[in-house]
């Protein structure tokens, strides 16, 4: 275990943590722990993280398992974070079984020791499956965030959708961002009073850094229209992602006032063809991967968006900027069904054809540019942090000098102690997905 940013925290870990209700405290806490392990992770935990800070009940923890390394640190610096304990577990060529027993492995010997009231994890990667399972095996308390997001085919994408399955059954709590994810996991048999309907916290790290009204990357050109193109899924690997590479080359034929800005993922899969195929060309600017807040100055200076990424199909509706999705499916419907995206698919005349119109019918671009977010009105994160807080409460603790009560013959039951309590339900209410939230 090390720590990249500060102090290493193996030697005080987990002795520092404060336990519950002590006089260092004065306040009964409870401790929740964050586990993260990737950047998308990051940005979408950060809201989470924040929110429940702010709740003086709670001690929460952030634990790093380094799925990736850079990305995840400068991610959660965007956002004033760092964890608390990172596990490193990293190792170069790691295939996912060794990911997912390094994490499992590291992870269980922080839970014993820590035994954390609840472990929240976001979304649909390794570390999200193996956090749930290391607190099923603890008998811990496991909250997912973004649960329900499914496409239906175990295959893609991949490993991700076989990893929401798991994280979503050993939940306890379930904060589906909408309602079809909701009614996905009823049909899967989740508990229906583990599920709560909160939007997508995503919205609430975009809507708050686009505030901030962040800088262009440098070395875009300061004419023409800008195209933002992502491309990093396991799926897209090979065939796929030539075939877009060369529709991107065809696209800046077809309209020259057009730039390209690709922020290359790491994967030297990806990032070799993308070099063989389009460096050097003078329409396109093949970045490294992008700080968060380029990253959404981008967004918002772009007039299209070009995707295989999950947080951009989700992001890019909130800001009013048409996505074509370069997937086969989407386990984000919801802005396909509104009209705010268009799964294209990876057939290079499909989507040179639909990017061009785009490009050159305003009423066409008009018609996706809505400004409509089916995923969230940017307050997904408190409501989170409220049902933590209720599911996590500590009983009151019996005070030592009290006498006992009088005995009547039978013993009281205690009240059924649920997450579920109507006043711990600020669900978002289906209508609201329908009118969306507005980007600033
Ligand atoms: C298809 C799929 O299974 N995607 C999953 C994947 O994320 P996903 O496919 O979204 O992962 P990406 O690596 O594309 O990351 C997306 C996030 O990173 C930001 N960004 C992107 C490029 C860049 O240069 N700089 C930058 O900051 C984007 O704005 C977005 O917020 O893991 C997420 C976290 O568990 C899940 O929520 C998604 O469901």
């Amino acid at each position: 275990m090390r720590c990249r940013h500060g102090p290493a925290p193996e030697a005080t870990f987990p002795h520092r943590f404060i336990p519950q209700g002590t006089r260092e405290t004065r306040v009964a806490t409870s401790t929740v722990f964050c586990v993260v392990g990737t950047r998308p992770e990051a940005i979408k935990m950060a809201p989470v993280v924040r929110a429940l800070r702010r709740r003086r009940n709670l001690t929460v923890r952030l634990l790093l398992t380094g799925q990736h390394r850079d990305l995840l640190h400068d991610a959660l610096a965007d956002f004033g974070l760092r964890g608390d304990l990172d596990l490193d577990l990293m190792r170069p060529d790691q295939g996912l079984s060794g990911l997912a027993a390094r994490i499992l492995d590291g992870i269980d010997p922080v839970l014993a020791t820590a035994r954390p009231a609840m472990v929240l994890a976001q979304g649909d990667t390794t570390t999200v499956m193996a956090a749930a399972i290391a607190c099923f095996h603890r008998r811990i308390p496991f909250g997912h965030v973004e649960a329900g997001l499914r496409t239906g085919d175990l295959g893609q994408p991949f490993p991700e959708e076989f990893n929401r399955i798991v994280a979503g059954r050993a939940a306890t709590l379930n904060f589906a961002p909408t309602e079809g994810a909701r009614l996905a996991l009823l049909r899967e048999g989740v508990a229906p009073d583990s599920i709560h309907v909160t939007g997508n916290t995503v919205i609430d790290a975009l809507l708050a850094v686009a505030r901030s009204r962040p800088p262009l990357p440098p070395g875009l050109p300061r004419n023409g229209r800008l195209a933002l193109l992502t491309l990093h899924r396991r799926e897209s690997f090979g065939a796929p992602a030539e075939r877009v590479l060369q529709a991107v080359r065809r696209l800046c034929e077809a309209v020259p006032d057009l730039h390209v800005l690709y922020p290359v993922h790491p994967n030297p899969q990806v990032r070799d063809r993308a070099h063989a195929l389009l460096g050097g060309h003078p329409q396109v600017t093949l970045a490294g991967p992008l700080r968060y807040p380029e990253l959404v100055a981008a967004l918002q200076a772009c007039t299209l968006v070009l995707t295989d990424s999950g947080g951009l199909q989700e992001e890019a509706p909130a800001l009013g900027k048409p996505v074509l999705v370069l997937r086969e499916v989407t386990e984000r419907p919801e802005a396909v069904a509104l009209g705010v995206a268009r799964l294209v698919g990876t057939d290079p005349d499909r989507i040179l054809a639909e990017a061009t119109r785009l490009l050159v019918s305003p009423a066409d671009h008009a018609a996706m540019a809505r400004g409509v977010s089916p995923y969230g009105d940017g307050r997904a994160a408190d409501r989170i942090a409220a049902l933590v807080a209720a599911a996590v409460r500590p009983r009151p603790r019996p005070r030592r000098d009290r006498a006992a009560p009088p005995f009547h013959g039978s013993v009281p039951q205690p009240a059924a102690e649920t997450a579920a309590s109507p006043a711990a339900q600020p669900s978002l209410p289906p209508a609201a997905f329908a009118r969306g939230a507005t980007a600033p």
